[in-house]
C-alpha cells in the first residue's frame, strides 16, 4: 500500500533541469531493481547521491514497493507508510537528525572569508546563486580582517589598497563592493611608500607619476632613459590589462571573446605572461643600485626579488598606484569585509562564523559537502576553499611524505603536486601593532615607509626589511585623539618561534621587538621608544592560529626562477566540483590579486553550475590546454 507521497522542495537556484524535456519526469521504482538509474536525469547530484543510498538500503529492500517522481521543483516518492520516516531521516528533510543538515542545498559553499572568498561568494550570489560561507574566526576578512584594543581600530595586515579608486576596469575592490550594492568612502594617499634604503636612497612614490619618476631619475640621472623605459613597458601591460573585462581565463567563450574583441592587448598579455621584471628591467637598466631598488619594488609585491616576479603582476601594481592611486578606507580595511559579508546576506546568502571546516566531503570522486569541527554536515553543488592549496590539499615532503588537511585520501592531485613542485610557503611575518604618542611622528611624515637601512644583501633576508604603515595620517578616527598608529611588521619564519618554552617565545617576542624599534628610532623616528602607549606582538604562531594559513605563510613564491605567471593554478581543481580560491591561484598575493581570483573563480563556478554559458567540449580543451601549459613552468 502506496502512502500519500513525501514532498521535498528542490531549490530552484542554479537547478539545471529546468529544461523542459525534464519536467514530470517520472522516475519508477521497481522492486527488482535495487536502486532507479538517475544517471540519465540532470537532478542535482546531492540528491542523486541521498536517494540512490536510501534505494539501496535494507528497509525498502524489504518492503519491495515503492515510486519516485521528479519534477522541476519538487521530488516525490511514495512509498508504504512506514517507510516515509526513514526516508525522511536519509535525505535530511527538515527536522531528520541533526548530523546531516541538509533542509537546505546550496550551489556553493566556501570556506574561509578572507576577500578572495568574500568577493567568489558575492559574485556568485549576485549571479543566483545561494552560496554559503563558512568562517572560521569570529568576524570576516582573514588577513584583510581588523581588531580593536584601547581605543585602537588596527588592520590585521597592511594597509596599501590597490585596486580602490572610480577609474578602469582594475577597480577590483571598487567594483566588488558595487556588485553587492555598496560603496566605501576612501581617502587618497599621496604616497604609496616612502622607500628608505642604503646609501641614503630616499626615494617617495608619490602618486603623480611624473613626480615620481623625475624624483628616482634625480638619483640616477645616467639612467634616465633605461628607467622610463622599464616603467613604459609596465604601462603597456597595465594599460592591456585595464582594457579587458576581467573574468575568468579559465572559461574559453570568455576568453576567446577578449581575444575576438581586444587582440592586440591579449597577445601583449600572452606574451607578457611567461616573463619576469627583473629579466625586463636588465634589458634597459645596468646601474646595480637602481636594480636593487627595482627588487625592493618588486619585493613589496610578491616577497621576492624582482628576477621571480612575473612581470604582469609587477606591471599592475607599479601602475595602478599612480593610475587610479592608492585609496584608504574610512574606518579601516576591515570595513571591505564588513560590507562584503553584509552586501551578501542582503543578496539572500549566508555567512556563518566559528565554522571550523575540518573536512571537504568527496563521493565517486566529486566534492559534494564539508565536515565541521562540531560533526556537522553540509551539502552543495561545489565547494570553493579559500584555505590556502596547502592547507587544502596537504603538502608533499622532499620524500613525498603527505599529510592531509582538508581533503583526506590518498594521494594528492597531480596538478596539486605540479604546484608545490614550483611554488613553495613564503615565510610567514612578525607584525608589531602600537599605539604611540602623536607628537613623535615629525609633520608631514607619510602614511607607508620600507626600511632597508644598510645592505641590500639583506632585502629577502628574515627582519632585513621593515614595513610601517601609520594609517592614522589619513584615518584619525582611528586612534584616540593625540595618539597615532603604528603597524610595523618584517618577514619571520615559524620554525624560529617553535620548541621553545612560553617564558623564552615571550622574552624572544620582547627582544626583536626591541631591535627593530631600535632601528626605527635611529632611522625614522627619535624618542619613539618613550612614546609607546600600546603594543602588542604578533609571530607566524599567532598568523598561523588566527588566519589558519600553515606555518602562517604570507602566501606562495616561487621556489626558483618562476616562468612569469604560467606555473599559477588558477580555480578549478583535479577534484570535480572542487575549487580553490585566494593567493594560491591565479594571480597570487595581495589584497587586489585575491579579488581578482574571487571573479575568475565566480564565473567559472557559474558557468559549471549553469548560471553562465559554458561549452563543455571547449571547456575540454581548453583546460586541458592550460593544464599542459603549466608543466612548462
Ligand atoms: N595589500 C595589503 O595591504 C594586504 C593586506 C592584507 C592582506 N593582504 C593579502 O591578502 C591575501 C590573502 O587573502 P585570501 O583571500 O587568500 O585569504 P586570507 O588568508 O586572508 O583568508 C582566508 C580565510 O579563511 C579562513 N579559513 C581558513 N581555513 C578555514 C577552515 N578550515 N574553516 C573555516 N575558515 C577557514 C581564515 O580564518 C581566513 O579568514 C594575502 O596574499 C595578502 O597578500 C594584503
Ligand atoms: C590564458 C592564456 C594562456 C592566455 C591569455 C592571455 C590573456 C588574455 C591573459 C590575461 C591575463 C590577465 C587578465 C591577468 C590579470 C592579472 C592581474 C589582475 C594581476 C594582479 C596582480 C596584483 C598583485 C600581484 C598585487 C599585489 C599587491 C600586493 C602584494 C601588495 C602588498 C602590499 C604591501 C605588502 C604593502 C606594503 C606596505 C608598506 C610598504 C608599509
Amino acid at each position: 500500500m502506496l502512502n500519500s507521497p513525501l514532498i521535498i522542495s528542490v531549490p530552484e537556484h542554479g537547478c539545471s533541469f529546468k529544461s523542459p524535456s525534464y519536467t514530470s519526469q517520472i522516475l519508477s521504482y521497481h522492486p527488482t531493481i535495487q536502486s532507479p538509474n538517475f544517471n540519465s536525469h540532470n537532478l542535482p547530484f546531492f540528491w542523486k547521491r541521498k536517494i540512490q543510498s536510501f534505494f539501496a538500503s535494507d528497509s525498502l529492500k524489504a518492503s519491495r514497493s515503492g515510486e519516485l517522481r521528479a519534477n522541476s521543483r519538487k521530488v516525490e516518492l511514495r512509498v508504504s507508510s512506514k517507510l516515509a520516516p526513514n526516508f525522511e531521516r536519509a535525505v535530511g528533510v527538515e527536522g531528520a537528525g541533526k548530523l546531516v543538515d541538509s533542509s537546505k542545498e546550496f550551489d556553493a559553499i566556501v570556506i574561509g572569508s578572507g576577500i578572495g572568498g568574500l568577493v567568489a561568494a558575492t559574485q556568485l550570489a549576485v549571479k543566483g546563486a545561494k552560496v554559503l560561507v563558512l568562517e572560521k574566526y569570529v568576524i570576516p576578512g582573514g588577513s584583510s580582517g581588523f581588531y580593536q584594543r584601547d581605543g585602537y581600530t588596527f588592520d590585521v595586515g597592511s594597509s596599501v589598497m590597490f585596486g580602490f579608486s572610480d577609474k578602469g576596469n582594475l577597480n577590483l575592490i571598487t567594483q566588488a563592493l558595487a556588485a553587492v550594492g555598496c560603496q566605501m568612502q576612501v581617502i587618497p594617499d599621496p604616497t604609496t611608500v616612502h622607500f628608505h634604503l642604503p646609501n641614503n636612497l630616499s626615494v617617495r612614490v608619490h602618486r603623480e607619476y611624473d613626480k615620481f619618476i623625475e624624483e628616482l631619475v634625480s638619483y640616477f640621472p645616467h639612467e634616465k632613459e633605461g628607467i622610463i623605459k622599464f616603467y613604459s613597458e609596465c604601462w603597456k601591460i597595465f594599460n592591456s590589462l585595464n582594457s579587458l573585462e576581467l573574468k575568468s581565463l579559465e572559461e574559453p567563450l570568455y576568453l576567446f571573446g577578449q581575444f575576438f574583441q581586444k587582440p592586440l592587448e591579449c597577445l601583449t598579455l600572452a606574451y607578457y605572461l611567461p616573463q619576469n621584471a627583473g629579466d625586463i628591467a636588465r634589458k634597459y637598466i645596468q646601474d646595480p643600485q637602481l636594480l636593487s631598488f627595482i627588487d625592493a619594488e618588486c619585493f613589496i609585491v610578491s616577497t621576492v626579488n624582482a628576477l621571480q616576479t612575473p612581470m604582469i603582476n609587477a606591471s599592475m601594481v607599479l601602475c595602478d598606484r599612480h593610475f587610479g592611486g592608492i585609496n584608504y578606507p574610512v574606518g579601516g580595511v576591515g570595513g571591505i569585509a564588513k560590507s562584503l559579508a553584509e552586501g551578501l546576506v542582503k543578496q539572500g546568502s549566508e555567512i556563518r562564523y566559528k565554522a571550523n571546516v575540518t573536512d571537504i566531503i568527496v563521493e565517486q570522486g566529486q566534492a559534494v559537502g564539508v565536515r565541521l569541527s562540531d560533526g556537522k554536515e553540509l551539502f552543495a553543488k561545489t565547494i570553493i576553499s579559500n584555505a590556502t592549496r596547502w592547507d587544502t590539499f596537504g603538502w608533499c615532503s622532499s620524500e613525498f611524505a603527505r599529510h592531509r588537511k582538508l581533503l583526506k585520501g590518498d594521494a594528492i592531485p597531480k596538478e596539486e603536486q605540479n604546484f608545490q613542485k614550483v611554488y613553495v610557503k613564503a615565510p610567514s611575518f612578525l607584525s608589531i601593532h602600537m599605539g604611540v604618542k602623536a607628537e613623535v611622528l615629525p609633520p608631514d611624515t607619510d602614511c607607508h615607509h620600507f626600511v632597508l637601512e644598510s645592505d641590500w644583501a639583506r632585502l629577502e633576508e628574515p627582519y632585513g626589511s621593515i614595513f610601517l604603515s601609520i594609517p592614522t595620517v589619513l584615518d584619525s578616527s582611528l586612534a584616540p585623539e593625540g595618539r597615532h598608529i603604528l603597524h610595523i611588521f618584517t618577514t619571520s619564519s615559524l620554525e624560529y618561534w617553535e620548541g621553545i618554552s612560553r617564558t623564552e617565545y615571550e622574552s624572544k617576542k620582547q627582544l626583536v621587538a626591541d631591535q627593530i624599534i631600535s632601528r626605527l628610532e635611529n632611522k625614522l623616528f627619535p624618542g619613539l621608544r618613550a612614546s609607546i602607549d600600546f603594543m602588542e606582538v604578533g609571530t607566524p604562531k599567532t598568523h598561523r592560529r588566527y588566519l589558519a594559513r600553515d606555518k602562517g605563510t604570507y602566501g606562495p613564491m616561487p621556489r626558483s626562477i618562476p616562468k612569469g605567471l604560467l606555473g599559477m593554478p588558477f580555480n578549478t581543481t583535479g577534484v570535480d566540483g572542487l575549487y580553490c580560491v585566494g593567493d594560491s591561484c591565479f594571480p597570487g598575493q595581495g589584497v587586489i590579486a585575491v579579488a581578482f581570483s574571487g571573479v575568475m573563480c565566480a564565473h567559472r563556478v557559474a558557468a559549471d553550475i549553469g548560471l553562465e554559458n559554458k561549452s563543455a567540449t571547449l571547456d575540454a580543451m581548453h583546460l586541458r590546454l592550460l593544464a599542459w601549459f603549466r608543466t612548462l613552468a
